[in-house]
């Protein structure tokens, strides 16, 4: 049953009205935006919610945006018990995370379930931005090592649990610095077969930071943050500089007119820049 339907009398029209029609799960904490003229009502909306998700033990509200270097939100808490640290499963993995120190969003499951798809066993993969492991625990699931770079302490120490959780932690280790400084921390190029970028806001220039320790014809998977305009001219950035572009997509909405959008890239190698001379292979915008 819809949560706001099950309020109908017993909150004001004005605050039914106000009232946003969803709320998100992390764990079994779920997670609402309470608009002022709703404020009279956090309890009876909290009990609405579980009312409806009977998984659900705490309520909290989202009381900004996400915001700074770590990427998490302000919460306040409403109802059930009092806490912000939760173990959500996605796709079959268990990730333990506090919302409050860790950003952490069930919005990219399908991106991590793609991604995670076109791993095969032998491959070792940098994982730079890496959170508490959402890309990086399928993926060490199914290649043969995963290395992240992770500059928020508790994040680095959550993806250190999420790997022993999920019984992966001989596949995967983290390093807790800044991934723009990625060259300095990790020595010789050319060693890893893929890396998942999962860019934080603003920071697009760890794409060649990263490249060069991917093998030519390496996959990378680079997430970056754009408006419908800048993407022909920032594909066309791409393939000048060594990047084919395999494929990319749309995968998330951030502010009005800005995008998540996600480059399936392939680092060239030699074959691929003579191939290139010959015919330059037309992208589909
Ligand atoms: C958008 S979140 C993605 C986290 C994770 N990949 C996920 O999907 O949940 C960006 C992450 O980058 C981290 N971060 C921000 N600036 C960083 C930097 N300069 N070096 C390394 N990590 C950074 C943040 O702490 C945050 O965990």
């Amino acid at each position: 049953m819809d949560f706001k339907k099950s309020l109908s009398g017993k909150i004001s029209k004005s605050a039914q009205k106000a009232l946003p029609g969803r709320f998100y799960v992390i764990g079994d904490i779920a997670v609402v935006n309470i608009p002022s003229e709703c404020q009279p009502f956090r309890e009876g909306i909290a009990d609405a919610i579980f009312s409806v998700r009977k998984d659900v033990k705490t309520v909290l509200e989202k009381n900004s945006k996400i915001f700074g270097e770590r990427r998490t939100g302000g919460f306040s808490f409403v109802k059930g018990e009092n806490r912000t640290t939760t173990v959500h499963k996605e796709d079959g993995y268990l990730y333990k995370i506090d919302l409050t120190s860790v950003f952490f969003s069930p919005k990219l499951a399908f991106e991590r379930m793609r991604i995670a798809s076109l791993i095969t066993p032998q491959e070792r993969i940098i994982i730079p931005f890496c959170g508490s492991g959402p890309f990086a625990i399928p993926s060490a699931d199914r290649g043969e090592e995963i290395i992240g770079v992770e500059k928020n302490p508790d994040a680095c120490r959550y993806f250190m649990e999420n790997l022993k959780l999920n019984g992966l932690r001989e596949k995967g280790d983290i390093i807790c610095a800044d991934a723009l400084f990625i060259q300095d921390i990790i020595k010789g190029k050319n060693q890893f077969d893929r890396a998942i970028i999962p860019t934080a806001y603003g920071l697009d220039e760890a794409l060649f930071k990263t490249s060069p320790l991917v093998k030519k014809e390496g996959k990378i998977h680079f997430y970056t943050f754009k408006t419908k305009e800048e993407i022909r001219p920032y594909s066309l950035y791409l393939e000048k500089n060594d990047l084919k572009i395999l494929s990319f997509r749309r995968c998330g909405n951030i502010a009005p007119g800005v995008f998540r959008y996600v480059f399936d890239l392939q680092k060239k190698g030699l074959t691929q820049k003579r191939d290139d001379k010959k015919q330059r292979r037309p992208i589909n915008f």
